[in-house]
C-alpha cells in the first residue's frame, strides 16, 4: 500500500460527493482538492458544512456516492477498507480508548494487527508516549480511566500514529479539553509535525486553531464547497469574500502578526542597540509588539536589527495609528 514511505503522501480529492440516504442534498457536493504530501490541512467551517463526512471518505468509514479518492496515486476506494484503515492513522474528538485495555494496549494495536513482533511494539509504544509527552513508566500500564481528558487525547493521537502512516485523519482530536491544555496539545503537535511531515487532514471549527497548524486551510461552507483554500497568511491577508472574511473576524491584523518572527520582516534599522527593549530571535510579531506595548516603547531590538512599531504595520500591511506605540492595533 502506499505507506512504503511513512513521509507525508498527496491526497487528491476529485467531484466527491455524498448523498446520504433520504436527505433532500448531498452532505458533501462535488468536492475537488489536491492535500500536497507532508501538509497539514485544516479543514473550517460552521457545523454541518460536511467536514466530518469529507474526511471520513478518506479512510472509507463513509462511503462517497461518486468521486474519486487518491492517496499517493492509489485509487483508495478500490482498496480494502480494512486494510485501509490500518494505513490511516485516525484521530477523534471523543479519542475511542479500549476501556478493559491499557494505554500500552490501547497504542500497539494497530501495529500488532499489522504482525509487528511484540519487542517492537513495546519499543514503539515507549516511543510514541514520549513522543506525546507522556512519561512510558507512569502511563504504560494505566487505563484509560485513570487518565485526565488531555492525556487520553494524546494517547488518541499516539495510537494514531501507531503504524507510523504516512497520512493521518484529525477530527477535532483537541476538540474536549480545557482552553491551557488545548493550546500546550497544539503546541506539542506543532513540534511533532515538524518531525513527522505527515500529510494530515485536520478538522476544527476554531479558525485560531486553523491558523496555528495549518500548512493551508480549506475554509468550507454548506455541502463542502470551498470557499478557500491557501496559507493562512494569504487568507489573512487577502480574504476572498465576506464569508471568509466573517471567520478571521476583527483582529485579522493581530493574526497575522502572530504568523510572522523578528527575523522575518526588514528592520527598521539593521544592526541591533543595546539601549533598547531587547527581543530575542523566533519572537512572533504579535509577541513583540505586546513587550512593545508592555515596556511602553515603540522600538525594541532583535538580533537582526531595531525593530519599530511603523515596521510591524509596514509588514502586515496596516495602516500606522496616530499615537504610535499606544496600542493603535488593539
Ligand atoms: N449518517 C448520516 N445520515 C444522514 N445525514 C447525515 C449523516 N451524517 C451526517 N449527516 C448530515 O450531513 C451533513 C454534514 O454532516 P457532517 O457531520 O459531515 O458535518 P460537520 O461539518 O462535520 O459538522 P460538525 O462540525 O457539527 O461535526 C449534516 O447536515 C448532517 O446532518
Amino acid at each position: 500500500m502506499f505507506d512504503r514511505d511513512s513521509e507525508g503522501v498527496r491526497i487528491e480529492l476529485r467531484s466527491l460527493t455524498k448523498q446520504y440516504p433520504g436527505q433532500a442534498a448531498p452532505a458533501v457536493d462535488n468536492v475537488t482538492l489536491d492535500i500536497p504530501a507532508g501538509e497539514l490541512v485544516v479543514f473550517v467551517g460552521p457545523s454541518g458544512c460536511g467536514k466530518t463526512t469529507t474526511m471520513k471518505m478518506i479512510n472509507r468509514l463513509v462511503e462517497p456516492t461518486s468521486g474519486e479518492i487518491r492517496i499517493g496515486g492509489e485509487d483508495v476506494l478500490s482498496l480494502n477498507p480494512d486494510q485501509l484503515r490500518r494505513h490511516v492513522g485516525y484521530a477523534i474528538q471523543q479519542v475511542g480508548l479500549f476501556p478493559h485495555l491499557t494505554v500500552a494496549q490501547n497504542i500497539g494495536l494497530v501495529p500488532k494487527l499489522l504482525g509487528w513482533a511484540p519487542a517492537k511494539v513495546a519499543e514503539r509504544v515507549e516511543e510514541l508516549l514520549a513522543l506525546v509527552s507522556l512519561e512510558p513508566s507512569a502511563f504504560r500500564d494505566r487505563y484509560p480511566r485513570q487518565l485526565s481528558g488531555g492525556q487520553q487525547q494524546r494517547v488518541g493521537v499516539a495510537r494514531a500514529l501507531a503504524a507510523d502512516p504516512p497520512v493521518m485523519l484529525m477530527d477535532e482530536p483537541f476538540g474536549a479539553t480545557d482552553p491551557i491544555t488545548r493550546e500546550h496539545l497544539q503546541n506539542e503537535f506543532v513540534r511533532l509535525q515538524k518531525q513527522l511531515r505527515k500529510t494530515i487532514i485536520f478538522v476544527t471549527h476554531d479558525f485560531e486553531e486553523a491558523i496555528k497548524l495549518g500548512d493551508r486551510i480549506a475554509i468550507l461552507r454548506e455541502r463542502s464547497h470551498i470557499a478557500q483554500y491557501d496559507t493562512p497568511a494569504n487568507i489573512l491577508a487577502d480574504p476572498a469574500d465576506d464569508y471568509v472574511a466573517s471567520f478571521i473576524g476583527q483582529d485579522g491584523t493581530l493574526k497575522r502578526l502572530a504568523l510572522l518572527r523578528v527575523e522575518d520582516i526588514p528592520p527598521a534599522e539593521s544592526s541591533p542597540d543595546p539601549a533598547l527593549l531587547q527581543v530575542a530571535a523566533g519572537t512572533t510579531l504579535r509577541e513583540a509588539l505586546d513587550l512593545m506595548l508592555a515596556h511602553g516603547t515603540d522600538r525594541c531590538s532583535t538580533p537582526s536589527g531595531v525593530l519599530t512599531y511603523a515596521s510591524l504595520c509596514a509588514a502586515v500591511g496596516a495602516p500606522e495609528q496616530e499615537g504610535a506605540g499606544s496600542g493603535g492595533l488593539r
